[in-house]
């Protein structure tokens, strides 16, 4: 135990010595915020002593640090005694740092791999040294409750001798097992004190290049994306505002469930949105009076709920597939080739001088090559703003030549008038080049099905060319565009007119990516600064198949070849425990993607997940109710009864509602997780954990790719227990294969 480590009384003294400077800073903090004052200046710094002294009252003091490393720096021998916190703490008095919060430079260290060679970066500088010692804390209220040595994995590396290939690869750190077995309240948590190296890499991945993290169900991908956002901000503090970091996720419950994790981090103004949310709003202002967006729910509904047209769902498919895709994006590049070449003359450009009868001549070589070659990095719209300075600019200078060679000196009033002939000239000579306008484009390119098939490349079939320009123009004669029109709409409006640089983000992260498809990526890619993007996700959770990611290439060779963009990937899963993962392993094993590694649990061991099979739907009913009530007695806090279908999610709610108090039924329109007992259907679980999940009919997800990736989903939710549930009768082929010994048959 702990308290009988060798070194248990230094510590002890360091934290009593570190809770007493902290003490003397929280009364000489109070004092000084204690006067009210009408200096901005000095509004703006009790601002931050404010902040400071809160962390310090409320956690601060209670846990200054949770870690320690020793560095002993190459050739000046200088040993680094450095005890990272959540915080950093500074004395007021001497300014020595007392602790050294987890984003510094110097902190990588006790996250950085098992080597004890070991460096970090100060800036351009890399400091190499040996790691002698890395040693973490566990204390509650000032008095430490235990000391884990050890270069983090090296010291306790364990094999698990258990005899699957993935349990056997696994290892648990010691103070991480502390801190998962921990009582969870299923609340998104800041794991400063737990990061492992490989997300540390990701964390403290350069900021100037897109980063695309491949990681497993419970793998820390959104945990670490906004710990990322909180090392950014607080590294580049001069080049990066956090005001101007964007976080996009798939809906906006799950928005509210992560926003609880941002201030503890340091992030609390960060935007926040989903992509349809932040996209419409950009894409309104070039719609017609009238037109409207229609709900990005809708193909879910289409795909999931029983009972629909087969017919409408594969040319929706087709459609929907068609305006996510890169290939969407090269036909609206191609188009803009196409207004050039076929509906621009170059005609040259050429006028008399009244006055000396001289005729001035711009040939049409030299405005086919301004515009094609001098001007091709522009937008459409921009590229005819330049077109007509160049044009002016050329005029004048042969116009001055003409004046000077005939020795005629213009005075000011013959200045202005020939100013005054010239724009008139070129607003005329202006008209031969096509106006272009987004919406009206983009409508000609989508409906029109014998333009589309010159624009796109001969790979797509007619089929999917009739499918998406028929559809289409049925959707737009009601004056409505659906969600995934405005990803095209906005690509073509930034290559008409280019994209409003004040709206940029300084960074922004796309969780959930894989739900996302390529195209708005691109969009999104486009509105961030220095393509300075960290975007996660993971194929096998991919429910939107219709549109979304299905290989990580379609980004690192589609958008970012040029970028150098970084690829991670993660296997370690933190959430659920072994026992459930190896059941929800069993259904990704179903369907073999090329791209998913299964995922490789924490030792964290709980109860198998239970199969139960009553008779009769009345009977399923009642042996739920009875479980949740025996979950929470039993402590639990958030339990979600999971359907595959919101039909079916609001048939549970009316089987259920009378036996389980203060049970809510969750849809997509809800903003807020409420927590408690819940019922929605699986989609909406995407993201978020809970205690106990609860998954209903078991036997109505198919073999298809589709069902597998969202019963998986639905699978990989719970912390602690997973019970699945069919009433009598057929099994799913993707849990028919499971091995018995993996689940309870109740
Ligand atoms: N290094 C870590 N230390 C402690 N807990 C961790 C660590 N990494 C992740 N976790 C925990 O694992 C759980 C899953 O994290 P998170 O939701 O970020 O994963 P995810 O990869 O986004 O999951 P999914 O794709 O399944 O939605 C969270 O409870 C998180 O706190």
């Amino acid at each position: 135990m702990s308290t009988q480590h060798r070194e248990y009384e230094q510590e002890q003294k360091k934290l009593d010595e570190t809770i007493a400077i902290i003490d003397s800073e929280i009364t000489q903090l109070r004092e000084d915020i204690r006067e009210a004052t009408d200096d901005y200046v000095k509004q703006v710094v009790n601002f931050k002593k404010a902040k400071e002294l809160r962390y310090l009252e409320d956690q601060g003091r209670e846990k200054p640090y949770f870690g320690r490393v020793d560095f002993m720096k190459d050739e000046i021998y200088e040993l680094d005694q450095v005890y990272i916190g959540k915080r950093g703490i500074v004395r007021g008095d001497t300014f020595d740092s007392v602790v050294v919060d987890w984003r510094a430079p110097i902190a990588s260290l006790y996250y950085s791999g098992e080597s004890k060679e070991a460096f970090y970066r100060m800036g351009r500088e890399i400091v190499r040294g040996e790691v002698t010692l890395k040693r973490n804390f566990a204390m509650e209220e000032g008095k430490i409750t235990g000391i884990y040595d050890g270069a983090v994995k090296e010291t306790i590396h364990r094999e698990m001798g258990d005899p699957d290939d993935f349990l056997q690869e696994g290892f648990i750190d010691e103070f991480l097992a502390a801190n998962l077995n921990q009582a969870n309240d299923s609340k998104l948590k800041d794991i400063v004190a737990t990061i492992q190296s490989e997300q540390n890499d990701i964390i403290r991945a350069e900021k100037e290049r897109p980063i695309v993290v491949q990681g497993v169900a419970g793998s820390g991908k959104t945990t670490i994306a906004l710990h990322r956002l909180s090392y950014l901000i607080y590294n580049y503090q001069d080049s990066m505002m956090s005001k101007k970091f964007m976080v996009f996720a798939p809906n906006r419950m799950f928005l509210t469930y992560i926003s609880d994790v941002l201030p503890e981090l340091g992030v609390d103004d960060v935007q926040q949105s989903t992509f349809v949310d932040w996209a419409a709003r950009l894409v309104k202002p070039l719609l017609p009076k009238g037109w409207r967006i229609t709900s990005p729910d809708k193909p879910i509904l289409l795909f999931f709920e029983e009972g629909q047209d087969e017919q409408e769902q594969k040319q929706t498919r087709n459609r929907l597939r068609f305006k996510g895709s890169l290939e969407c994006r090269d036909v609206l590049e191609q188009y803009i080739r196409f207004v050039i070449e076929t509906r621009i003359p170059f005609k040259k450009l050429s006028f008399q001088y009244n006055k000396t009868k001289h005729v001035f001549t711009i040939s049409s070589d030299f405005i086919r090559q301004s515009f094609l070659e001098q001007f091709a990095h522009l937008p459409y719209q921009r590229r005819l703003d330049s077109l007509r300075k160049h044009l002016k600019q050329e005029m004048n200078k042969q116009m001055f030549a003409h004046l000077r060679e005939l020795k005629i000196d213009l005075d000011k009033q013959g200045l202005a008038k020939f100013e005054k002939m010239l724009e008139q000239i070129l607003d005329i000579y202006m008209t031969s080049f096509p106006k272009l306008e987004a919406f009206a484009a983009y409508r000609e390119v989508i409906t029109d099905e014998e333009l589309l098939r010159k624009l796109v490349s001969p790979e797509v079939s007619d089929t999917v060319i009739h499918d998406v320009c028929h559809s289409s123009s049925s959707l737009f004669a009601e004056e409505r565009l659906e969600a995934e029109d405005i990803a095209p709409l906005l690509y073509l409006q930034h290559i008409i007119e280019g994209m409003n640089k004040a709206e940029h983000f300084d960074h922004t992260v796309i969780d959930e990516a894989q739900d996302l498809s390529a195209l708005e990526i691109a969009v999104v890619s486009l509105a961030t600064k220095n393509k300075s993007l960290t975007i996660v996700g993971d194929i096998a959770q991919g429910i939107h198949s219709y549109r979304g990611i299905h290989s990580w290439e379609e980004l690192t060779e589609g958008i970012f070849q040029n970028l150098r963009p970084s690829y991670y990937t993660l296997s370690q899963s933190y959430r659920s425990t072994i026992e459930i993962m190896k059941c929800a392993n069993e259904v990704l094993r179903q369907i073999q993607l090329p791209e998913t590694v299964l995922a490789k649990p924490v030792l964290r061991h709980g109860e198998k997940p239970i199969m139960v099979s009553p008779a009769t739907r009345a009977e399923l009913w009642k042996d739920v109710s009875e479980r949740v009530a025996s979950y929470t007695a039993e402590g639990f806090q958030t339990i979600a009864i999971v359907t595959k279908s919101i039909g079916a999610s609001k048939k549970a709610y009316k089987g259920l509602q009378d036996s389980i108090s203060g049970l809510t039924l969750l849809g997509s329109k809800d903003n807020q997780f409420p927590g408690g007992v819940t019922v929605m259907p699986a989609y909406l679980t995407k993201g978020l954990q809970f205690d106990v999940v609860i998954l209903l009919d078991v036997d109505s997800y198919d073999e298809s790719e589709w069902d597998a990736k969202l019963l998986y989903v639905a699978m990989t939710r719970p912390v602690h227990r997973l019970i699945m549930t069919y009433v009598a009768g057929g099994m799913t082929p993707l849990l028919r294969e499971m091995p018995s010994e993996l689940y309870i048959q109740a």
